[in-house]
């Protein structure tokens, strides 16, 4: 009673005029909160409608349908950020194979689904512009200086030979795109990827069983916290080293630590924190592209361009790969500042082992989860391997059948690649559905790799509609195709209800054929049309090589089965590729005394 009189007695002392302020603001705040109440429903039934009337229409051409939402302005943001996953798959099971429009933080977006519509993207790609997305990286992740980020701005011309029209008579130079895109696509293919896989080879060799080592491992087992820790400095290092050269990591010898502390800071990054925020990303990446220039002014220094030799190199211990020499000359022609040639290539050197890490150790987790698959691996790949040694017929292992099936099953599960482009042409058709120019058009390749109507599931319990071998689970023998077994190979034929467990034993995967072919539209982890990843030949040989040299220097074992289990890849709100692993993973492991090894 004593606060309630007290507060009678405070309101009767407080001037009439102010007592009326307060009661107007306080109707006015109910009045707010009665609208807000019902702007909500009216804003789900009115994009409720509106959606529905444009999914159904009749006319020839249509702009994609909006997702509905309940908030204006924000529209789609609280669904999509409280999972991404989640998200996609509403939108297709409502919208199925039609574009979908949606609100991200007030921006408009369209959601491409995977099937016809995203292989008319792949196959338009003079009609896109895919750099715009590129621009955003280099600036938020990647810290290019204002000079070059203008220049990139001003570069419309497109990557392919021809420019884009209305920039015929841009020079050379200027087209910093279509420079870049020339560069990575003539030094990833034939003689440059050769001598690149051939470095990284050896570098991953000697550093796993060589004094270099970061494990010193003898023939006891030894414990260890994280699979994915050890993977990501042996990759990181025979990466970088195969792309850099050998003095990289003499002249930064904390290289590996800070670059995986700007990794780590990557997300913030890209998330547009402002900068006054976000101290500890910008002093991790500051750290990175001072190593970077530490490591040009040496090359600069130390390098001979009157040396033919070294200058017609596919890989010398300098520059490293030809491809960073090159780029070099290419820095200085379009007069790129230091800093702006750090940031380029900082982002090669992260797109050199950033998804390829993720990647390997998936396949090596999902080989060390099941013995049988890994004793069917390291059968299949011993052969591969001179006797008693880590050396091997390159081309044998990246053709053995069960690695390679393990490999692309690895990739539709872990890889959350993030396509995007934007219209150039006024309304760009997907079908009949036209949009806009200017806007962005968002695909992911999540949704698409775990589409149940597409990929083969083993047989399937009628009853209960369970599978044998679920879309969200690995299945080494997916992407294998038997001649005896109709039901056998990614794609969906029939669901049989009962099937005969068939061996994995050498004899049966000989008379198996890998199948990389008839996905188009559901199996994209590079992307496609004329930006389609240009590192996939490298990425491939990388992640085969990783995990037959693993399995074949040492004897590997999950700590704890019970954890392994939960360990899941989860699409991040920032996909950049291949996710990460959700925990670590405690393993043991122990050199392995080189098998008999049957020569090639
Ligand atoms: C598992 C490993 C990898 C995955 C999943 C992956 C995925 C992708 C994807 C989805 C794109 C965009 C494609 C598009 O928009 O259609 C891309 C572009 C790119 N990737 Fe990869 N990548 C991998 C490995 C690599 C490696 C090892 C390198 C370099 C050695 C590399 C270099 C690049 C470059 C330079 C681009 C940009 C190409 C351009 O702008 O034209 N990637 N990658």
């Amino acid at each position: 009673m004593g606060v309630f009189s007290e507060t009678a007695g405070f309101l009767r002392s407080v001037e009439p005029s102010l007592m009326s302020d307060l009661a107007h603001n306080y109707d006015a705040r109910i009045v707010t909160a009665i609208l807000l109440l019902l702007i909500l429903p009216l804003t789900y039934t009115y994009t409720s409608a509106q959606s529905h009337l444009a999914r159904s229409s009749k006319r020839d051409v249509a702009e994609p349908p909006q997702v509905p939402y309940l908030v204006p302005f924000l529209g789609n943001t609280y669904a999509f950020v409280s999972g991404p996953a989640a998200f996609f798959a509403t939108v297709r099971k409502t919208f199925k194979n039609i574009p979908a429009r949606v609100l991200l933080g007030g921006q408009r977006m369209y959601l491409i689904p995977h099937g016809e519509h995203i292989q008319t993207l792949f196959k338009s790609s003079r009609h896109l512009n895919a750099e715009y997305t590129t621009i955003i990286a280099f600036r938020d992740a990647l810290g290019l200086p204002d000079k070059e980020l203008q220049e990139l701005y001003a570069d419309q011309s497109g990557i392919d030979t021809a420019p884009a029209p209305g920039y015929e008579h841009m020079e050379a130079q200027h087209r910093i795109f279509f420079q870049i895109h020339k560069h990575v696509h003539t030094h990833f293919a034939g003689r440059s990827l050769e001598a690149i896989t051939s470095k990284f080879i050896e570098s991953f060799s000697s550093r796993m069983l060589g004094e270099k080592a970061e494990l010193q491992l003898g023939s006891q087992w030894s414990e260890q916290p994280d699979l994915h820790d050890l993977v990501r400095t042996e990759i990181f290092h025979a990466a970088t080293e195969a792309f850099c050269g050998d003095y990289i990591f003499r002249l930064c010898p904390n290289l590996c630590k800070e670059f995986w502390e700007f990794d780590e800071v990557l997300p913030s990054l890209i998330s547009g924190t402002p900068k006054f925020l976000n101290g500890k990303a910008l002093a991790a990446r500051a750290v990175l592209l001072k190593n970077i220039k530490t490591w040009h002014k040496f090359a600069r220094e130390s390098f001979d361009w009157n040396n033919a030799e070294a200058v017609h190199a596919e890989w010398e211990p300098i520059y490293g790969a030809r491809i960073m020499r090159e780029r070099q000359k290419m820095f200085k022609d379009m007069k790129t500042s230091e800093d702006g040639g750090a940031s380029y290539d900082l982002g090669l050197i992260w797109a050199s082992s950033g998804n390829v890490i993720a990647a390997s150790f998936w396949c090596l987790f999902f080989i060390l989860q099941d013995p049988a698959l890994k004793e069917a691996i390291i059968e299949e790949t011993t052969p591969c391997f001179r006797k008693g040694t880590l050396a091997f017929d390159s081309e044998r292992l990246y053709s053995r059948p069960l690695l390679q099936s393990a490999y692309l099953e690895t990739l539709r599960l872990s890889v959350a690649a993030p396509i995007t482009r934007i219209s150039r042409v006024p309304k760009f058709r997907l079908g009949k559905w036209a949009v806009k120019k200017d806007e962005m058009m968002f695909a992911t390749t999540w949704v698409a790799s775990r589409d149940t109507t597409f990929w083969n599931r083993g047989s399937v319990d009628h009853k209960t509609g369970k599978a044998e071998h679920e879309v969200d689970k690995f299945w080494a023998e997916r992407f294998l195709e038997f001649e005896d077994d109709p039901r056998s190979g990614p794609v969906r034929k029939s669901d049989n209800a009962t099937a005969e467990k068939k061996p994995l034993d050498a004899s049966r995967l000989s008379r198996a054929k890998v199948v990389e072919s008839g996905m188009q539209g559901y199996y994209y982890p590079f992307g496609g049309g004329s930006k389609m990843c240009p590192g996939r030949f490298f990425a491939k040989r990388q992640i085969l090589v990783t995990v037959a040299l693993m399995l074949r220097a040492f004897d590997m074992e999950l700590l704890d089965a019970a954890a392994a289990s939960k360990t899941q890849p989860c699409m991040p709100l920032t996909p950049v590729g291949t996710v990460r692993p959700n925990v670590k993973t405690a393993f043991k492991i122990r050199k392995r005394s080189q098998g008999p090894g049957r020569a090639c």
